[in-house]
């Protein structure tokens, strides 16, 4: 029998949470889970309330049994659903980029909220699923934590996204810093968003585009935020492509691969699509579209 690496506990100051029973290695899938059902990421309490009527009485009571945030400001289905519900679909809120619908899952929205996550959540189409992705090595008796909301902004920016869609203060281990440590990762995640957008203007200029990308994959390494490597190593593969530096473009390409199985799976849509390009570059629609050039590949 396969044994669960986490168990549901009484987590200080957050409610229940989920913690590893063992050390989980970086890339384990920690859980794939049905959703009890999925709505409109902004549905109202009649549609939840109908959504509700559809399930059997054990999972009617498992809904009830979440955590709501909203008491007394919202019926009881809609703010359990407000305070529950994950994304079914793309989503990063860091990259602008939100799914329409969410998900109610019965251990997966156990899992509590960190500025420095150490898994992921993957919406697994599919499957019709979602997966949780250890996006590096877990000591046993660590806490297992999602990110919620942006990881590319300040602690205040932060805490106030967190504050006004999940009502709580956070106080994670990037959120817990004082002083120079504070200033010093409110800057690196600031500049990490700046070289973001920067990076997807440098479409005519893949030397700048893949220096920037470099700058920011040491900056997201000194904030131990692995999870958004994959889309990185992307942006610097295409570069590469679109000067036709195949050897490069290879390189790049095997790392957005590698990245994208520790956070999306192995069997995702986004590793897929980087293993063709691991193949063959000339594959991509944007290969030989600038004058031919030799790029640098990843350190
Ligand atoms: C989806 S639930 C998570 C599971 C919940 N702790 C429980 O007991 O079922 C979201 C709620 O958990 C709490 N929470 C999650 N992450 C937290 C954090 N970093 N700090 C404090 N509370 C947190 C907040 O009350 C939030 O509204």
């Amino acid at each position: 029998m396969v044994q669960t690496p986490y168990i549901l506990s009484e987590i200080a100051g957050k409610g229940q949470g989920l913690v590893a029973t063992r050390p989980i290695a970086k890339g384990e899938l920690v859980l794939a889970e049905a959703p009890l059902f999925t709505q409109p990421l902004f549905g109202s309490n009649a549609t939840i309330l109908a959504a509700l009527t559809n399930l059997s009485d054990a999972n009617q009571r498992l809904y009830f049994s979440l955590a709501n945030a909203w008491m007394g400001v919202h019926p009881p289905p809609l703010g359990i659903f407000k305070t529950n519900a994950l994304p079914c679909g793309d989503h990063d809120e860091s990259k602008g980029v939100a799914a329409d619908t969410g998900g109610l899952f019965p251990l997966g929205s156990r899992f509590n909220s960190s500025c420095e996550p150490n898994i992921t959540n993957y919406w697994d189409a599919n499957g019709h699923q979602i997966t949780f992705w250890a996006v590096r090595d877990i000591a046993e008796g660590e806490e297992l934590c999602i990110c919620y909301g942006t990881l590319l902004a300040n602690r205040a920016e932060r805490r106030a996204k967190l504050q006004s869609y999940f009502r709580f203060v956070c106080n994670c281990v990037a959120c817990a810093r004082e002083g120079a440590a504070l200033k010093a990762s409110d800057d690196r995640r600031v500049t990490i968003s700046r070289l973001y957008d920067e990076i997807a203007g440098c479409e005519s200029k893949p030397a700048v585009g893949i220096r920037k990308v470099k700058e920011a994959l040491k900056l997201l390494e000194a904030e131990n935020l692995p999870d958004s490597y994959g889309d990185f190593y992307y942006d610097a593969l295409q570069f590469c492509i679109s000067v036709a530096d195949v050897r490069n473009a290879k390189a790049w390409a095997r790392k957005a691969w590698e990245g994208y199985c520790v956070t999306c799976g192995p069997n995702s849509r986004e590793a897929a699509k980087m293993k063709t390009y691991v193949q063959d570059p000339r594959a991509h629609p944007a290969f030989d579209l600038l004058p031919r050039k030799t790029l640098v590949g990843p350190d």
